[in-house]
């Protein structure tokens, strides 16, 4: 398939070696009987090799649809519509640019891609696996799908998957059913079914949000250390912006349907200029303003359908700036190398005022 190279609304693109994906002007249309619902509203991503991009916001911004999106299997009458350009293959051959957005939802090339490529770990397990079929049949089955065609062999990488997950017995596990295992042992089973393919990215929709926190630490610890060991790329969503710290090499701030705030993890806590971002941050409590009052962010994020014109944080913004803000829709916008903010005054406010202010 030939591509014609998009320009770059982001630092970088997919031509850049270490960018192993580009969505550019993604969107997620739901077409309804009421209306046009824009979960997902020209959204651009960059993923990197090796490295994680955090998307964090809050309920209903579009995290989950844009990763639905990225895997194509956004539910009808959702439309997926910009360009998701993936690199395939590579070792040997020449790594072959293809756009997930243009492929047929259901046809066999993207079908490849899942679980191929790109694999997905998501809050609950059970969603993964079948209950009527063993752990290590599952696991088998996309390694026999992905990586051999010896049954024997097959068993053996699941067995080593589950292992490298820290699964305790992993041996007795593969003869197991999901229900037999606690909530975070099948956690790290999800996590090993979605690596045992060898995937180049792993999407991870909060994978951690329904464990207790001692759980949560060593699964994300996990994801870290598999990353690091396997050179993955990582997409990690999460309403959390502690786990974001923990997680991130870059993260996108989403806002109803779109990206309001792109940067590295550390100019976002120490540099934010979006002011939800600014609100998301003063509504985490921190170490070192153990006494301050939380802030909450006033109001809930809007019905993405018949939005009225300009930004979409304008009815909670305090910055918010009537003739300006609400008249038509505002650009992302560069304020400095690998920094963009979608604010008419991120240029105004260099101070920041983040978690470290
Ligand atoms: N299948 C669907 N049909 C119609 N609307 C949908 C569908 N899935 C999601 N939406 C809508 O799209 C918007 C974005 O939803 P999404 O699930 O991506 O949000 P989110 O940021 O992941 O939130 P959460 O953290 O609660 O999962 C919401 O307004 C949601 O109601």
């Amino acid at each position: 398939m030939s591509i014609e190279l998009p320009n770059r609304p982001l630092a970088g693109s997919i031509e850049d070696d270490d960018v192993i994906l580009q969505a550019t002007g993604l969107k997620v249309h739901f077409h309804l009987d009421e209306g046009r619902l824009k979960s997902v509203d020209g959204v651009d991503l960059l993923i990197r090799k090796g490295k994680t991009l955090g998307i964090v916001g809050e309920s209903g911004c579009g995290k989950s649809v844009t990763s639905q999106a990225l895997l194509r299997i956004v539910p009808k009458p959702g439309r997926v519509e910009g360009e998701i350009l993936l690199k395939r293959g590579g070792g040997e051959a020449k790594a072959e640019v293809v756009d997930l957005a243009k492929l047929d939802g259901d046809g066999k090339e993207i079908r490849s891609v899942r679980g191929g490529e790109i694999a997905m770990i998501f809050q609950e397990p059970m969603k993964a696996f079948s209950p009527i079929h063993t752990i290590g049949n599952q696991i088998m089955e996309a390694i026999l799908l992905h990586r051999t065609n010896d049954k024997k062999e097959a068993r053996e990488i699941a067995l080593e998957t589950l292992a490298s997950v820290g699964m305790s017995n992993p041996k007795q596990r593969l003869d197991e059913y999901p229900h037999q295992l606690s909530g975070g042992m099948r956690q790290r089973a999800m996590i090993a079914m979605a690596l045992a393919s060898h995937p180049k990215i792993l999407i991870a929709d909060e994978p951690t949000t329904a464990l207790d926190v001692t759980v949560q630490a060593q699964v994300l610890m996990l994801i870290n250390r598999l990353k690091e060991k396997l050179g993955t790329s990582v997409v990690f969503i999460t309403h959390d912006l502690g786990v974001i710290a923990e997680m991130s090499d870059e993260v996108a701030v989403m806002y109803l349907g779109k990206v309001v705030e792109y940067t590295d993890v550390d100019t976002l806590f120490y540099g934010p200029r979006h002011p939800y971002t600014k609100a998301l941050l003063h509504s985490i409590p921190s170490v070192a303003h153990r006494n301050a009052r939380l802030e909450s962010i006033e109001g809930s994020v809007p019905y993405p359908m018949n939005l009225p014109a300009g930004c979409g944080f304008y009815s909670r913004c305090p910055k918010a700036q009537a003739g300006a803000c609400n008249v038509a829709d505002i650009p992302l916008i560069k304020v400095k190398d690998n920094h963009y903010v979608r604010c008419l005054f991120a240029e105004d406010d260099k101070t920041g005022g983040g978690a470290g202010q």
